[in-house]
């Protein structure tokens, strides 16, 4: 990110003009039958540095690239001074530049590796001990409710990073979860949501964790509000509320304000994005549900990512490959979306995570000074757990008019053997068979052999399958905390990556206010219709509708 312009790189215009001479002849088949290596170079295997269990494949031979594209890849990253601003990251500076921030969520999971000076980085410690502390005195039972009874249930209350990441997390881990210690996820501000999950709770036995990195999120704060109001109507006495909610924040006066004491808060700090903050306090429920030592798993797995994103040279580092593959895709392909599929149940809410990790990191129009840019920035997205997504949308990814870039996940172990690994077997030769149908697909050829010569053209035509669809695979031992801290460390730095060649700032999100500021105005509207004013006739007539048919 050197004030320019993605297009501005020397790199850029190497790598359009390699796409405009060449994309025609980078047939997978072909590569793939001219090179016997092609695994082996286009290949890498993850081994933490801090611990040799947590380690995987990335295989990314089945990509639309030849090494001289790879090697034009690696060198954008070089003219954009990726490495720069990610040393810069890992010290602390504010490269969150409109909102002079430091983008710091890797202090967190430093356990005192990188030297970095910023006001509350020497306060983890502390408030991971206060984790540490209060999880063991919720699990253990020690921490008693209103009536003497211990905790059965929690509910975390919060929304976007102080929701996706504790729910993705809390589902992924569910084989190392306290089974007989229910959690609930309350986010969205739908009177739904809380009154369906309050039916599952006792206010004797419930503890609320309100998430708010703000603590003014107006969903989150309505939410929190309605259920202290539903405890209350129980217990009675406000003294009560300190052994039923605490509050994860960096805004004391907010929290204290709400009637939760500064011992009940687990503190941050602002130099943690929302979007990056399952490692701080956030994380609460996760500990609560995976017990502190699993939840400090996750974290040094993410750790280890973190080194290896620091240390590692480009060509081997696999954020930065995971960075450059999107990046040829999203802006010379034209690609318009990436698909996450993990074939892992417990991973079946990756995609959601990553929707608002990538999407709210990288959607953005304008660079970091302010230039419109001329190009692509994040793509979409979207995914769903395999096998699901077969009976669904593959036939689009198969022999859809897009190009859907894919990366599919999946673990050698299962948690779950059931019917002796049948299961796993079948799920797995799911995984292996789905990349290789979309890279090689099947031929017209091949359909009419296997048809006979009876078979009409139509039908013929609609079962070829014309392949060179491009995937990445990851595969992992065993889907363990911190393999999982190191899965999720590294698209944060994809992330990072891509939005350091592209110049825009990943860590705001500007883009989430308009929408916020004009509901709060349409609120004081709603009573009645000569109250609807400075609306265009659409929003207008909307609203109306509402007011006529309400019955509240
Ligand atoms: O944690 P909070 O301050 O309540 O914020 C919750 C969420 O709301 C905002 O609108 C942002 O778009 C998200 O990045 C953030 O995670």
């Amino acid at each position: 990110m050197s004030g320019k312009l993605a297009t501005e790189y020397s790199a850029w215009q190497k790598l359009q003009h390699i796409y405009d001479s060449e994309h025609s002849k980078l047939v997978l088949k072909e590569l793939f039958a001219q090179d016997p290596q092609r695994f082996q170079k286009f290949s890498r295997e993850f081994v933490s540095p801090d611990d040799p269990s947590v380690t995987f494949l990335l295989d990314f031979s089945k990509n639309l690239i030849t090494e001289p594209i790879l090697n034009t890849l690696l060198d954008l990253i070089r003219e954009a001074q990726v490495e720069t601003y990610r040393d810069k990251m890992f010290a602390g500076e504010h490269i969150n530049t409109s909102e002079d921030r430091a983008v710091l969520h890797v202090a967190l999971r430093n356990f005192d590796d990188f030297k970095i000076s910023e006001a509350g980085v020497d306060e983890v410690a502390k408030v991971l001990a206060h984790i540490k502390e209060f999880t063991e005195a919720v699990r253990s039972g020690a921490w008693k409710g209103y009536t003497g009874k211990t905790i059965k249930t929690i509910v975390n209350i919060g929304i976007g990073g102080s929701d996706l990441g504790p729910v993705m997390v809390t589902e992924a881990l569910k084989p190392y979860a306290k089974r007989d210690l229910d959690a609930h996820f309350v986010s969205n501000i739908d009177g739904t949501h809380l009154a369906e999950t309050l039916r599952l709770c006792d206010p004797e036995t419930t503890l609320f964790i309100i998430a708010s990195k703000t603590f003014t999120t107006q969903e989150t704060i309505t939410n929190a509000t309605s259920a202290r109001d539903w405890f209350l109507a129980a217990a009675k006495d406000k003294a009560h509320v300190a052994k039923h909610f605490v509050a994860l924040s960096t805004n004391t006066k907010a929290v204290t304000a709400f009637g939760i004491s500064e011992e009940n808060m687990f503190q941050f700090w602002d130099w943690v994005g929302g979007r990056y903050s399952l490692w701080s306090a956030i994380g609460l429920s996760i500990a609560l549900v995976i017990g502190y030592d699993n939840f400090e798993q996750l974290l040094r797995g993410a750790h280890g990512m973190d080194k290896h994103f620091k240390t590692a040279p480009l060509e081997q580092n696999l954020p930065v490959l995971l960075a450059v593959l999107g990046i040829w895709y999203n802006d010379f392909y034209g690609a318009q979306t990436h698909v996450l599929l993990p074939y892992d149940q417990y991973l079946h809410k990756f995609a959601d995570y990553f929707q608002q990790g990538d999407m709210e990191s990288n959607g953005k129009f304008v660079t970091k000074d302010g230039r419109r840019v001329s190009y692509q920035t994040g793509p979409i997205i979207w995914g769903a757990a395999g096998t699901n997504g077969q009976h669904s949308f593959y036939q689009l990814l198969h022999q859809g008019t897009k190009l859907v870039p894919a990366d599919f996940l999946a673990p050698a172990t299962t948690h779950n053997p059931i019917a002796n690994s049948l299961h796993h077997r079948i799920l797995l030769s799911n995984f292996f068979a789905q990349p290789e149908a979309l890279a090689f697909g099947k031929t017209e050829e091949e359909v009419r052999k296997e048809l006979g010569p009876n078979a009409s053209e139509p039908l013929v035509k609609s079962k070829v399958f014309e392949g060179n669809r491009p995937s990445n695979s990851i595969m992992f031992p065993v889907l363990t905390p911190a393999t999982l801290g190191a899965l999720i460390a590294l698209y944060e730095h994809k992330i990072f990556t891509q939005g350091v060649v592209w110049g825009i700032n990943s860590f705001d999100q500007m883009g989430v206010e308009l929408g916020k500021v004009l509901a709060k105005n349409i609120l004081a509207q709603l009573g009645k219709p000569a109250d609807v004013a400075g609306h265009d006739s659409s929003t207008t007539g909307l609203i109306h509708y509402y007011q006529k048919h309400r019955k509240e």
